[in-house]
């Protein structure tokens, strides 16, 4: 049994490639880094006296109920953690009321995943229209409730760990969604990243604003941009008919001098006002942290790395109940009822990051 949310990197047991895989970023990690030293330095000052009693976490993120203004981030290739893979984080997250997000790398069918738990559908931008335009169709089909298209990934970010482990998929590992292209991260050339190999043929670099257009117009599904930092960015996603964005610098794992998701946050607000719903991700690490990010802005929060280390574990469904239970610890102690008592706290950046 874990004590904190943050414990199981510790308590999970992988073999060091996928371990690398899950806790690297790209180039020097500077923006891996950043991610928790900016989340550090926020502070949120307290109200007291509101005689809180038991906060309130549930919420609406566009359109689907949630008991925490929470949900699971697309991640690709959950069979690497446990044998049930997704099948068994998706439960967790259906059991604790929150939506799970299906990655277009999921290593079991997205079928099989949205029939066990709520879920939504994380698009990756192929080269292959007509494989865009089935997998759409797919997450339609099997009642997805949202689709959140991917923008920051052009092309992967150059994960240096994974390269100087020629980092590899085992066979029983397969990207399940993609038909000709399943088993594409299966071999390496040349010590290379087999996974990045794969992407840079699987993945469209020159994905494009006019791309998001055609996308808004063969589906009314609910839309989120996921990859957003600057607010001209958001402006055009909003443009392009998007219903809400996702602030990410995909856990430092893309372009490595991005800012903070956290210190991006507030600009992506302004532009887009109070009433439109935004999204952040990158970083979080417990109930203080999600709280900060709704205090500093956003609606809601994905929740990333402490899920796969949890699923290794075989126990996301403990490492849910552990983050509700702080989320709401912090929001007693910060005096907050409700989640809209949450945007309503006073926030500042520390210049004294504390480490
Ligand atoms: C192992 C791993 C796989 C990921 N796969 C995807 C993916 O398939 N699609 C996607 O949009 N983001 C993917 N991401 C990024 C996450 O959705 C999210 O943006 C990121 O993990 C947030 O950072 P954090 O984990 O440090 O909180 C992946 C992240 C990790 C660690
Ligand atoms: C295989 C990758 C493109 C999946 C991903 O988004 C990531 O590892 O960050």
């Amino acid at each position: 049994m874990a004590d904190a949310f943050n414990d199981y990197e510790q308590l999970a047991v992988l073999p060091a490639g996928v371990r690398d895989f899950v806790a690297g970023g790209s180039g020097a990690e500077l923006t891996l880094r950043r991610n928790r030293a900016a989340l550090d330095a926020v502070t949120v000052t307290p109200r007291v006296l509101g005689g809180v009693g038991c906060p309130d976490t549930a919420t609406t993120i566009l359109g689907t109920a949630a008991t925490l203004p929470i949900a699971v981030a697309p991640m690709a290739y959950q069979r690497l953690f446990h044998p049930e893979g997704e099948l068994l984080l998706a439960a967790a997250a259906g059991s604790a009321g929150i939506p799970y997000v299906i990655s277009t790398l999921s290593s079991l069918p997205l079928e099989k995943i949205a029939a066990v738990a709520p879920s939504w559908f994380q698009l990756y931008w192929l080269r292959d229209r007509t494989a865009v335009r089935a997998l759409i169709d797919r997450a339609t089909e099997a009642g997805c409730g949202a689709l959140m298209v991917t923008v920051d990934v052009p092309v992967m970010g150059r994960r240096l760990r994974d390269v100087r482990n020629s980092f590899t998929l085992p066979p029983d590992v397969i990207a399940a969604n993609l038909v000709d292209k399943s088993t594409e991260a299966h071999s390496t050339l040349n010590g290379a990243s087999a996974v990045a190999a794969h992407t840079a043929t699987a993945f469209d670099p020159a994905f494009s604003w006019r791309d998001l257009a055609w996308l808004r117009s063969v589906t009314e599904i609910p839309l989120l941009v996921k990859g957003i930092l600057d607010p001209r960015d958001a402006l055009a996603a909003v443009d392009a008919g998007a219903d809400s964005v996702v602030v990410s610098n995909h856990g430092g794992r893309q372009f490595d001098g991005a800012p903070a998701s956290i210190d991006a946050l507030g600009s992506v607000v302004d532009a887009l006002g109070n009433d439109f719903p935004v999204l952040l991700d990158s970083g979080i690490r417990g109930g203080t942290d999600v709280l900060k990010a709704l205090a500093v802005g956003a609606d809601a929060v994905l929740v990333g790395r402490p899920l796969l280390w949890a699923l290794a574990v075989g126990a996301p469904d403990e490492a849910l109940a552990l983050l509700g239970r702080e989320l709401r610890d912090a929001m007693l102690l910060a005096g907050c009822a409700d989640l809209a008592a949450v945007a309503d706290l006073a926030t500042e950046r520390n210049p004294w990051p504390i480490s």
